[in-house]
Protein backbone atom coordinates (compact mmCIF):
# COMPACT_ATOMS: atom_id res chain seq x y z
CA UNK A 1 0.00 0.00 0.00
CA UNK A 2 1.35 3.06 -0.64
CA UNK A 3 0.22 6.33 1.96
CA UNK A 4 0.49 9.64 1.13
CA UNK A 5 0.97 12.62 3.10
CA UNK A 6 1.85 16.51 2.56
CA UNK A 7 3.27 19.26 4.59
CA UNK A 8 3.83 22.70 4.34
CA UNK A 9 5.72 25.20 6.42
CA UNK A 10 3.61 28.36 7.32
CA UNK A 11 4.03 31.39 5.24
CA UNK A 12 6.37 34.40 6.41
CA UNK A 13 5.31 35.55 9.84
CA UNK A 14 5.48 39.46 10.58
CA UNK A 15 7.95 38.48 13.14
CA UNK A 16 10.10 36.39 10.85
CA UNK A 17 10.10 39.69 8.62
CA UNK A 18 11.56 41.17 11.36
CA UNK A 19 13.53 38.42 12.61
CA UNK A 20 12.34 37.98 15.82
CA UNK A 21 12.19 34.74 18.16
CA UNK A 22 8.37 33.91 17.66
CA UNK A 23 7.84 30.34 18.73
CA UNK A 24 4.46 30.23 20.68
CA UNK A 25 3.61 33.99 20.50
CA UNK A 26 0.45 34.00 17.90
CA UNK A 27 2.04 36.23 15.00
CA UNK A 28 0.11 36.66 11.78
CA UNK A 29 1.46 35.80 8.52
CA UNK A 30 2.90 38.91 6.75
CA UNK A 31 2.18 40.04 3.27
CA UNK A 32 4.47 37.81 1.60
CA UNK A 33 2.79 35.18 3.85
CA UNK A 34 -0.40 35.46 2.71
CA UNK A 35 1.21 35.33 -1.11
CA UNK A 36 3.16 31.95 -0.14
CA UNK A 37 0.25 30.68 1.38
CA UNK A 38 -1.79 31.14 -1.88
CA UNK A 39 0.65 29.56 -4.19
CA UNK A 40 0.58 26.58 -1.89
CA UNK A 41 -3.02 26.40 -2.72
CA UNK A 42 -2.38 27.24 -6.51
CA UNK A 43 0.31 24.54 -6.65
CA UNK A 44 -1.61 21.94 -4.96
CA UNK A 45 -4.46 22.28 -7.44
CA UNK A 46 -2.44 22.35 -10.62
CA UNK A 47 -1.61 18.81 -8.99
CA UNK A 48 -4.83 17.60 -8.14
CA UNK A 49 -4.66 16.95 -4.61
CA UNK A 50 -7.62 15.33 -2.96
CA UNK A 51 -7.44 15.90 1.10
CA UNK A 52 -9.26 13.81 3.66
CA UNK A 53 -8.16 14.84 6.57
CA UNK A 54 -5.81 18.21 8.15
CA UNK A 55 -3.72 18.53 10.55
CA UNK A 56 -2.39 21.75 11.70
CA UNK A 57 -0.86 23.66 14.86
CA UNK A 58 -3.20 26.14 17.52
CA UNK A 59 -1.17 28.81 16.19
CA UNK A 60 -2.61 31.41 13.44
CA UNK A 61 0.16 31.52 10.95
CA UNK A 62 -0.18 27.90 10.59
CA UNK A 63 -3.97 27.63 10.72
CA UNK A 64 -4.39 30.36 7.98
CA UNK A 65 -1.78 28.90 5.91
CA UNK A 66 -4.20 26.00 5.82
CA UNK A 67 -7.42 27.68 5.60
CA UNK A 68 -5.50 29.42 2.36
CA UNK A 69 -4.79 26.29 0.90
CA UNK A 70 -7.93 24.27 1.75
CA UNK A 71 -10.11 27.43 0.51
CA UNK A 72 -8.07 27.42 -2.70
CA UNK A 73 -8.76 23.65 -3.42
CA UNK A 74 -12.17 24.22 -2.37
CA UNK A 75 -11.73 21.37 0.61
CA UNK A 76 -13.24 23.53 2.79
CA UNK A 77 -15.15 20.82 4.15
CA UNK A 78 -12.77 18.40 5.65
CA UNK A 79 -12.12 17.76 9.30
CA UNK A 80 -9.21 19.79 10.58
CA UNK A 81 -7.65 18.68 14.06
CA UNK A 82 -5.23 21.56 16.03
CA UNK A 83 -2.82 20.36 18.19
CA UNK A 84 0.04 22.05 20.10
CA UNK A 85 2.16 19.13 19.60
CA UNK A 86 2.62 20.78 15.86
CA UNK A 87 3.39 24.29 17.51
CA UNK A 88 6.54 25.94 16.47
CA UNK A 89 9.59 25.04 18.95
CA UNK A 90 8.91 26.95 22.01
CA UNK A 91 12.61 29.76 22.30
CA UNK A 92 11.74 30.60 26.23
CA UNK A 93 13.06 33.82 27.28
CA UNK A 94 14.24 34.95 23.89
CA UNK A 95 10.68 35.41 22.37
CA UNK A 96 10.44 38.48 20.97
CA UNK A 97 14.35 39.49 20.92
CA UNK A 98 15.85 40.16 17.25
CA UNK A 99 19.65 39.14 16.80
CA UNK A 100 21.29 41.99 18.56
CA UNK A 101 19.01 41.88 21.22
CA UNK A 102 19.65 38.36 21.74
CA UNK A 103 23.36 38.74 21.35
CA UNK A 104 23.48 41.74 23.61
CA UNK A 105 21.56 40.09 26.32
CA UNK A 106 23.53 36.34 25.65
CA UNK A 107 26.80 36.99 24.29
CA UNK A 108 27.75 36.16 20.68
CA UNK A 109 29.63 32.76 22.24
CA UNK A 110 26.12 31.33 23.43
CA UNK A 111 24.00 32.38 20.69
CA UNK A 112 26.45 30.02 18.84
CA UNK A 113 26.39 27.25 20.74
CA UNK A 114 22.05 27.82 20.92
CA UNK A 115 22.35 27.10 17.07
CA UNK A 116 24.37 24.52 16.44
CA UNK A 117 22.84 22.22 19.52
CA UNK A 118 20.54 19.93 19.31
CA UNK A 119 19.54 19.50 23.04
CA UNK A 120 20.86 22.78 24.66
CA UNK A 121 17.35 24.88 25.41
CA UNK A 122 17.11 28.19 25.27
CA UNK A 123 16.65 30.22 29.07
CA UNK A 124 13.17 29.84 30.49
CA UNK A 125 10.11 32.32 29.74
CA UNK A 126 9.53 33.97 32.92
CA UNK A 127 6.98 36.68 34.23
CA UNK A 128 9.77 39.28 33.10
CA UNK A 129 8.87 38.54 29.67
CA UNK A 130 6.27 40.43 28.06
CA UNK A 131 4.37 37.75 26.14
CA UNK A 132 4.42 35.66 29.22
CA UNK A 133 1.14 35.64 30.15
CA UNK A 134 -0.38 36.35 26.62
CA UNK A 135 0.98 32.53 26.19
CA UNK A 136 0.93 30.69 29.53
CA UNK A 137 -2.71 31.88 30.03
CA UNK A 138 -4.20 31.76 26.68
CA UNK A 139 -7.68 29.59 26.75
CA UNK A 140 -6.52 27.44 23.34
CA UNK A 141 -4.54 25.95 26.01
CA UNK A 142 -7.37 25.28 28.57
CA UNK A 143 -7.51 21.17 28.45
CA UNK A 144 -3.91 20.46 27.20
CA UNK A 145 -0.96 20.65 27.71
CA UNK A 146 -1.15 20.00 31.28
CA UNK A 147 0.39 22.03 33.81
CA UNK A 148 3.21 19.81 33.85
CA UNK A 149 3.61 19.24 30.16
CA UNK A 150 3.52 23.01 29.76
CA UNK A 151 6.82 24.02 28.19
CA UNK A 152 8.33 27.45 29.40
CA UNK A 153 11.33 26.62 26.82
CA UNK A 154 12.13 24.27 23.90
CA UNK A 155 15.41 22.32 22.48
CA UNK A 156 15.15 21.36 19.26
CA UNK A 157 15.02 17.67 21.25
CA UNK A 158 12.14 18.75 23.18
CA UNK A 159 9.95 19.98 20.60
CA UNK A 160 10.53 16.77 18.46
CA UNK A 161 9.51 14.51 21.72
CA UNK A 162 6.06 16.06 21.56
CA UNK A 163 5.63 16.23 18.28
CA UNK A 164 5.89 12.12 17.35
CA UNK A 165 4.04 11.26 19.65
CA UNK A 166 1.35 12.97 17.68
CA UNK A 167 2.42 11.61 14.43
CA UNK A 168 2.31 8.05 15.78
CA UNK A 169 -0.83 8.65 17.46
CA UNK A 170 -3.29 10.63 15.23
CA UNK A 171 -1.46 11.06 12.21
CA UNK A 172 -0.66 7.32 11.41
CA UNK A 173 -4.26 6.22 11.92
CA UNK A 174 -5.83 8.36 9.47
CA UNK A 175 -2.78 7.41 6.61
CA UNK A 176 -3.60 3.80 7.48
CA UNK A 177 -7.36 3.98 6.90
CA UNK A 178 -6.25 5.02 3.31
CA UNK A 179 -6.64 8.76 3.67
CA UNK A 180 -4.71 11.57 1.93
CA UNK A 181 -3.37 14.09 4.70
CA UNK A 182 -1.81 17.48 4.81
CA UNK A 183 -0.26 18.80 7.56
CA UNK A 184 0.49 22.51 8.01
CA UNK A 185 2.77 23.34 10.74
CA UNK A 186 6.36 25.37 11.65
CA UNK A 187 10.00 24.71 10.51
CA UNK A 188 10.99 22.94 13.98
CA UNK A 189 7.63 20.54 14.35
CA UNK A 190 7.89 19.55 10.72
CA UNK A 191 12.03 18.79 11.73
CA UNK A 192 10.75 16.10 13.60
CA UNK A 193 8.13 14.25 11.55
CA UNK A 194 10.59 14.21 8.41
CA UNK A 195 13.65 13.26 10.71
CA UNK A 196 11.82 10.37 12.37
CA UNK A 197 10.75 9.59 8.47
CA UNK A 198 14.36 9.25 7.09
CA UNK A 199 16.14 8.66 10.12
CA UNK A 200 18.45 11.86 9.73
CA UNK A 201 20.80 12.39 12.57
CA UNK A 202 20.39 15.10 15.26
CA UNK A 203 23.26 17.10 13.65
CA UNK A 204 21.94 16.80 10.13
CA UNK A 205 18.44 17.64 11.05
CA UNK A 206 19.71 21.00 12.54
CA UNK A 207 21.32 21.81 8.86
CA UNK A 208 17.50 21.51 6.96
CA UNK A 209 16.04 24.26 6.63
CA UNK A 210 12.35 23.76 5.18
CA UNK A 211 11.43 26.68 2.62
CA UNK A 212 8.42 28.58 3.59
CA UNK A 213 5.29 27.94 1.92
CA UNK A 214 6.53 25.36 -0.41
CA UNK A 215 4.39 21.90 -0.04
CA UNK A 216 6.10 18.97 -0.13
CA UNK A 217 4.98 15.09 -0.36
CA UNK A 218 5.84 12.15 1.40
CA UNK A 219 4.68 8.45 0.02
CA UNK A 220 4.73 5.73 2.55
CA UNK A 221 5.05 2.33 2.33
CA UNK A 222 3.23 -0.72 4.76
CA UNK A 223 5.86 0.11 7.60
CA UNK A 224 5.49 3.51 7.00
CA UNK A 225 8.67 3.76 5.49
CA UNK A 226 9.17 6.51 2.49
CA UNK A 227 8.81 5.12 -0.72
CA UNK A 228 8.70 8.76 -1.62
CA UNK A 229 11.02 11.18 0.35
CA UNK A 230 10.87 15.03 0.89
CA UNK A 231 9.53 15.50 -3.01
CA UNK A 232 8.69 19.20 -3.55
CA UNK A 233 5.88 20.50 -5.22
CA UNK A 234 6.99 22.98 -7.19
CA UNK A 235 4.95 26.21 -8.92
C1 LIG B 1 18.78 34.92 10.61
C2 LIG B 1 18.73 35.65 11.92
O1 LIG B 1 18.85 36.87 12.05
O2 LIG B 1 18.55 34.81 12.99
C3 LIG B 1 18.43 35.39 14.23
C4 LIG B 1 17.20 35.87 14.69
C5 LIG B 1 17.06 36.32 15.99
C6 LIG B 1 18.16 36.28 16.84
C7 LIG B 1 19.40 35.80 16.39
C8 LIG B 1 19.53 35.41 15.07
S1 LIG B 1 21.07 34.86 14.48
O3 LIG B 1 21.46 35.65 13.34
O4 LIG B 1 22.00 34.83 15.58
N1 LIG B 1 20.85 33.37 13.94
C9 LIG B 1 20.29 32.37 14.70
C10 LIG B 1 20.30 32.41 16.09
C11 LIG B 1 19.72 31.34 16.78
C12 LIG B 1 19.16 30.25 16.10
C13 LIG B 1 19.18 30.23 14.70
O5 LIG B 1 18.65 29.18 14.01
C14 LIG B 1 19.74 31.29 14.02
O6 LIG B 1 19.74 31.30 12.64
C15 LIG B 1 18.55 29.18 16.82
O7 LIG B 1 18.06 28.20 16.20
C16 LIG B 1 18.46 29.24 18.26
C17 LIG B 1 17.81 28.23 18.95
C18 LIG B 1 17.70 28.30 20.34
C19 LIG B 1 18.26 29.38 21.04
C20 LIG B 1 18.93 30.42 20.33
C21 LIG B 1 19.02 30.33 18.93
C22 LIG B 1 19.69 31.40 18.21
O8 LIG B 1 20.22 32.38 18.83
Amino acid sequence: AKYRVVMVRHGESEWNEKNLFCGWYDADLSEKGNKEAQQAAETLKKFGYKFDVAFTSVLKRANITLDYILDGLGQKNIPIQKTWRLNERHYGGLTGLNKSETAAKYGEAQVQIWRRSFDTPPPPMDETNKYYKEIVCDPRYAEEPSKEEFPMFESLKLTIARTLPFWEGKIVPELKAGKTVLIAAHGNSLRGIVKHLDCISDTDIMGLNLPTGIPFEYQLDDNMKPIVSMKFLGD
